[in-house]
């Protein structure tokens, strides 16, 4: 029998790594109970079979998906699961008065012809889409707080979108003129078994991927295009670099008034992101790095301007896992009950 004052909550796709930060994470949260977990091959073990460091987390068998069962027992679900799957099973769970928290893609566009060109999947649930909120909450927090369904952002949106956010919204840039460079830890790739994440091959190595079509691409675009206030298009190139958990996206653009220096800068950014507890601007000449957000929900941005080329260079480091994904899903539930947007959420990261 679940604490009744507390928020039921359940995690479809409990095994993966989305799930169990999701696990850990909720843990910790005081107002919060997970009473449910559901996955397909691991569906009927024990959580603690798989992950069994965390048997004094939580002991719940994983369970076959049966969404009446799930909308029976939980107030809220959380999707953690591949591309194409939250689109089949959210609308039944909102009908039945869940709110719902898919960290897919399903639910972060608001054109479905463009998620289905770069997704490859079609839709027929239309209607309930267009009632989706993309789940970034330094630009949209007040959607997110009406919200019932909200579409969490990919990692390396969540990280590039940070850096270029306060410079499109005040027209500082030339919107086409940005280019986003970024790195990811192999994580970002999930818990399923891939060749390129093995440790074998990723290991000493560095790398771009999906240069020029990666799938994060319209989605960066469509929020610039939004901020911008027209169609911006967006050059992004991915990496895979040999470490676990973490993103740090470089992005450069050219200002649109080259008598802009570092500091008006860091002002700008300090002032867009004053609301914001999980951004933090760093000091003049202070660059990022991945291992001060491992393990929290924090983004931390370093800001340059180099006057020979008149560009900027915003660098954002994130946990993918985190703000990126899991903290950020979190983040954004907290901001849907009306609670502090910081409840449950780790703020010193691993390391020191
Ligand atoms: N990893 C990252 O850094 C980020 C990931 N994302 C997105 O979050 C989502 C989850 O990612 P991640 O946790 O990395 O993925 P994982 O591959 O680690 O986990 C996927 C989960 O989905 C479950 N699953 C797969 N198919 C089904 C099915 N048919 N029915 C029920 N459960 C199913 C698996 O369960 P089982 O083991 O039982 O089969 C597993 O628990 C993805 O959409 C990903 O793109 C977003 C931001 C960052
Ligand atoms: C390192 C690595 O493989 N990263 C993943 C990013 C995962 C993610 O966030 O993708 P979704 O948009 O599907 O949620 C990738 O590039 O596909």
């Amino acid at each position: 029998m679940g604490d009744l004052g507390r928020l039921q909550v359940g995690i479809i796709g409990a095994s993966g790594y989305g799930g169990v930060q999701l696990v850990r994470l909720l843990k910790d949260h005081p107002q919060i109970e997970v009473v449910y977990l559901g996955g397909e091959s691991s569906a009927g073990k024990r959580f603690s079979d798989i992950y069994p460091h965390l048997a004094h987390c939580i002991d719940l068998k994983i369970e076959a998906i049966d969404l009446d069962i799930i909308a029976e027992r939980c107030q809220v679900v959380f999707l953690s699961l591949p591309n194409g799957l939250a689109c089949e099973m959210a609308p039944k769970l909102l009908e039945k008065g869940c709110k719902v928290l898919d960290l897919s893609a399903d639910y972060r566009f608001s054109n479905l012809e463009t998620y289905s060109s770069w997704y490859g999947v079609e839709r027929s649930d239309e209607q309930v889409a267009t009632t989706a909120v993309y789940g970034l909450p330094e630009l949209y927090r007040d959607r997110i707080a009406n919200a019932q369904l909200v579409g969490c952002p990919g990692c390396y949106p969540t990280a590039s979108l940070l850096a270029l956010s306060p410079l499109l919204k005040q027209g500082l840039i030339q919107p086409e003129s940005a280019i986003i460079d970024a790195k990811s830890g192999t994580s970002g790739g999930g818990r399923q078994a891939k060749t390129n994440l093995l440790l074998a091959e990723a290991d000493n190595s560095l790398a771009a991927y999906g240069v020029a079509h990666h799938r994060h691409t319209p989605e960066i675009e469509q929020i610039c295009s939004e901020l911008a206030g027209h169609e911006v298009m967006i050059q992004f190139t991915p990496h895979l670099i040999p470490m676990v958990r973490g993103i740090l996206a470089t992005v450069y653009a050219t200002l649109r008034d080259p008598g802009l220096v570092r500091d008006d800068l860091i002002t700008i950014y300090q002032a867009f992101y004053r609301s914001s507890p999980w951004v933090k601007i760093l000091p003049s000449g202070t660059y990022p790095q991945t291992k001060w957000a491992a393990g929290t929900n924090l983004c931390y941005i370093g800001i340059e301007v180099d006057p020979r080329t008149d560009r900027v260079i915003v660098m954002s480091a994130i946990d993918n896992l985190m703000k990126g994904q899991a903290g950020q899903a979190i983040q954004c539930l907290n901001l849907m009950m009306g609670w502090e947007e910081t409840l449950g959420l780790p703020q010193l990261a691993f390391y020191p």
